[in-house]
C-alpha cells in the first residue's frame, strides 16, 4: 500500500444524526496528520472507524491492521505492573526497551495507581509503540494533562515518532498542539474535511516563528472562532 490510510466517501450516522457525510482522507506512510474541529463534529468517530472499533455505514476505508490507539485516559490495567501492561504477550526486555524510550526505565515494576497522569500516558505510548504499529491513532492523549506536562509530552511524541516513523492521526481540540506536532493539519466540519494545511515552516517549528501565528490564525478562522480567540 502506498498510503497508510485511504478513506473515500466515508459515511457514519448515529440514529438520525449524520456525523460523517462523504469524508475523504489519505495519510502517507510516516506522515503525521492532526485532525481538529469543534466538539461533537465527529473526530473520535473517524478515529474509532480507523481503529476498527466501529464500522462505517458507507464508503471505503483502508487502514493497516498494525494499528494502535492511545486514548485521553491511559486505560492501563490496574492489576498488572507497568511492564506487564506494556508487554502483553511480549518479553519483559521488550517492555523495558519501550519504557526506557519514554523515560520510565525505573518504573517497570510499579503499579499503575502509583503513576502521575503524565507518567501513565507515557506508559500508554510505550504500550502502543512496542508493537511497532504502522498507524498510531492518538485521541486527545494530552487533553487531561497540565500545561507543563503537556509541553514535555509534545517533545517526547516528536522524538518517538521520528524514531519509529508510524503514520499518525492525532485528534485534538488544541490548534497549537496540531501545528507543533503535525506534518499536515486537517479540519473537520459538517461531516467532511473542510480545510487542510501542510505545516511547512522555514526555520524552527515553534511559537516564536511568525509562520506559526499565521497558520494558527487561519485555522481558527476556518473553525469560525478567530475573533473570539483574539479578544480574550
Ligand atoms: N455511540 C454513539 N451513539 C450515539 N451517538 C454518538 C455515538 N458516538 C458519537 N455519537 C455522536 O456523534 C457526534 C460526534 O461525536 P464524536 O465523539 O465523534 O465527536 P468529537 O468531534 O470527537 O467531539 P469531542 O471533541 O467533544 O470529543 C456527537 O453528536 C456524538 O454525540
Amino acid at each position: 500500500m502506498s498510503t497508510a490510510v485511504r478513506v473515500r466517501a466515508l459515511t457514519k450516522s448515529f440514529g438520525p444524526r449524520t456525523v460523517l457525510s462523504g469524508l475523504d482522507l489519505d495519510i502517507a506512510p510516516g506522515e503525521f496528520v492532526a485532525l481538529i474541529g469543534e466538539s461533537g463534529c465527529g473526530k473520535t468517530t473517524l478515529l474509532r472507524l480507523l481503529a476498527g472499533l466501529d464500522t462505517p455505514d458507507g464508503g471505503d476505508l483502508e487502514a493497516p491492521p498494525e494499528r494502535m490507539v492511545v486514548f485521553q485516559e491511559h486505560r492501563l490495567l490496574p492489576w498488572r505492573r507497568v511492564w506487564q501492561n506494556v508487554a502483553v504477550g511480549l518479553p519483559r526486555e521488550a517492555a523495558a526497551r519501550a519504557l526506557t524510550e519514554v523515560g520510565l526505565a525505573g518504573h517497570l515494576d510499579a503499579w499503575p495507581v502509583t503513576l502521575s497522569g503524565g507518567e501513565a500516558q507515557r506508559v500508554a505510548l510505550a504500550r502502543a509503540l512496542v508493537r511497532e504499529p504502522r498507524l498510531l491513532l492518538l485521541d486527545e492523549p494530552f487533553a487531561a494533562l497540565d500545561a507543563l506536562t503537556r509541553i514535555k509530552m509534545h517533545a517526547l511524541v516528536r522524538q518517538l515518532v521520528a524514531a519509529h516513523r508510524p503514520a499518525v492521526l492525532l485528534v485534538t481540540h488544541d490548534v497549537d498542539e496540531a501545528i507543533l506536532l503535525a506534518d499536515r493539519v486537517v479540519a473537520l466540519r459538517s461531516g467532511r474535511l473542510a480545510a487542510e494545511h501542510r505545516v511547512d515552516f522555514g526555520g524552527e517549528r515553534s511559537r516564536r516563528n511568525p509562520a506559526f501565528d499565521e497558520l494558527r490564525h487561519r485555522l481558527l478562522a476556518e473553525l469560525g472562532v478567530a475573533e473570539l480567540a483574539e479578544t480574550r
